[in-house]
């Protein structure tokens, strides 16, 4: 059955560098044409080669990548019709901007090459999509960063790709220019409908721009779905503790409740064993403790966050966050009660000893089944002797 253009299909990708641990090991990912899916997870876990795998600059030891319903095995980078943009993706700092964008239809092959006039108008297109139609004639030195990027983005465009391949395109700017540029990107991508694949390690960026996001750890993806899904449904501890604010804490599960060092035990519908409980801050409650109860935690530091207050709290050895209504009037330094309002994520923690503590093969992104989901953030910490 002939595929869509922009459709990728990843199946069982591994490579490794060497006799060590595999960089990438027996990834399968779907991406339907047209979708934006964001590959996410910490250094090290895989993002950059899986991207290189798709634009043909690396191969894989294993596995198969199809595009367009095509085996892209054995077809070179220049053939796969991909357009990319890179962090580091420096434009060509000898050639104008104008010069820049139309380099790719320029290079092509005499019989397939464009007229000059076609790519002229072309690259006035593409600088009016990227909405810098007046800096034609600057030269890239001449231009900030987030300008430097959206060039890059029309240079890659120049060639109409089928697939459109960005590796944290941003990751150099600002924290503003970056926000700005994300919204653009976004609306950008809506326009053009082209099967986006975007690297980054920042959860808020992938959050805000993808239909799915591939959460990625030791060269697996642990699990693929939309950015509320995996904050509902994590398919595990550590994809519960790398999305959105969340503290992993250890605890022991025994008759149905889950012991977590310093807290009353809570009921938890887990198999009985070590495992890991994921709480946000807003899942914490604190309060002067009623008469004839003890304080199980003090108030290490207090901030205002408009109509919330964020307490640092020292609960049985442990530094945890907690977010509470501005009307709680405490002081630092303050003996309270802390208790868990609602514990959502409590996971066995099995993964941790499978494979010398790999954890297994995610779900991967087939559009096959339903999405599952998951959720991170600043892991509880043990708070100072
Ligand atoms: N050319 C190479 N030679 C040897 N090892 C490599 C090579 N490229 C990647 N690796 C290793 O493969 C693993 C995955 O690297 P990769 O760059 O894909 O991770 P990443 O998730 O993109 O990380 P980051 O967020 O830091 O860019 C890392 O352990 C890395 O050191």
């Amino acid at each position: 059955m002939a595929e869509a253009p922009g459709s990728i299909l990843v199946a069982g990708v591994t490579r490794r560098f060497g006799p060590g641990v595999a960089a990438l090991d027996r990834v399968d990912l779907a991406i339907a044409p047209g979708e934006f899916v964001a590959l996410l997870g910490p250094s090290g876990s895989g993002k950059t080669t899986l991207l290189r795998i798709l634009a043909g600059l690396e191969f894989a030891d294993a596995g198969t990548v199809a595009i367009g319903g095509r085996d892209m095995a054995g077809v070179p980078a220049r053939e796969r019709n991909i357009g990319f943009v890179f962090q580091s993706y420096a434009l060509f700092r000898h050639m104008r901007v104008a010069d820049n964008v139309a380099f790719g239809l320029r290079v092509r092959p005499r019989r397939l090459r464009p007229p000059a006039a076609e790519i002229r108008e072309r690259v006035a297109q593409l600088l009016a999509l990227v909405q810098l139609p007046e800096l034609a004639d600057r030269w890239p030195e001449q231009l900030s960063g987030g300008q430097r990027q959206r060039v890059a983005l029309a240079r890659a465009l120049a060639t109409e790709p089928r697939l459109l391949l960005l590796d944290e395109p941003f990751g150099a700017l600002d924290a503003r220019v970056r926000k700005d540029l994300r919204h653009w990107l976004r609306r950008l991508h809506d326009r053009l409908g082209i099967t986006t694949v975007f690297v980054t390690h920042d959860q808020d960026e992938a959050m805000e721009l993808s239909d799915r996001i591939a959460v990625m750890r030791a060269g697996r993806i642990v699990q693929c779905a939309p950015p509320a899904e995996l904050l509902a449904r994590p398919a595990d501890a550590f994809v519960a503790g790398f999305l959105g604010e969340a503290m992993s804490l250890p605890c022991q599960v025994q008759d149905g409740l889950a012991a977590i060092e310093g807290f009353e035990p809570v009921p938890v519908a887990v198999p009985p064993g070590p495992a890991i409980a994921v709480l946000r801050p807003h899942e914490l409650g604190v309060q002067r403790p009623p008469p004839g109860e003890a304080a199980n935690g003090t108030i290490r530091t207090l901030r205002s966050q408009g109509a919330a207050l964020r307490l640092g709290l020292e609960v049985g050895g442990l530094a945890l966050e907690a977010e509470v209504p501005e009307s709680g009037d405490f002081i630092r330094g303050e003996a309270v009660r802390v208790t868990i309002r609602t514990l959502r994520h409590v996971f066995p923690q099995l993964e941790a000893g499978s494979e010398a503590g790999r954890p297994p093969p995610g779900p991967g992104c087939r559009l096959d089944r339903d999405p599952v989901a998951g959720t991170c953030g600043a892991a509880g910490q043990r708070a100072p002797a």
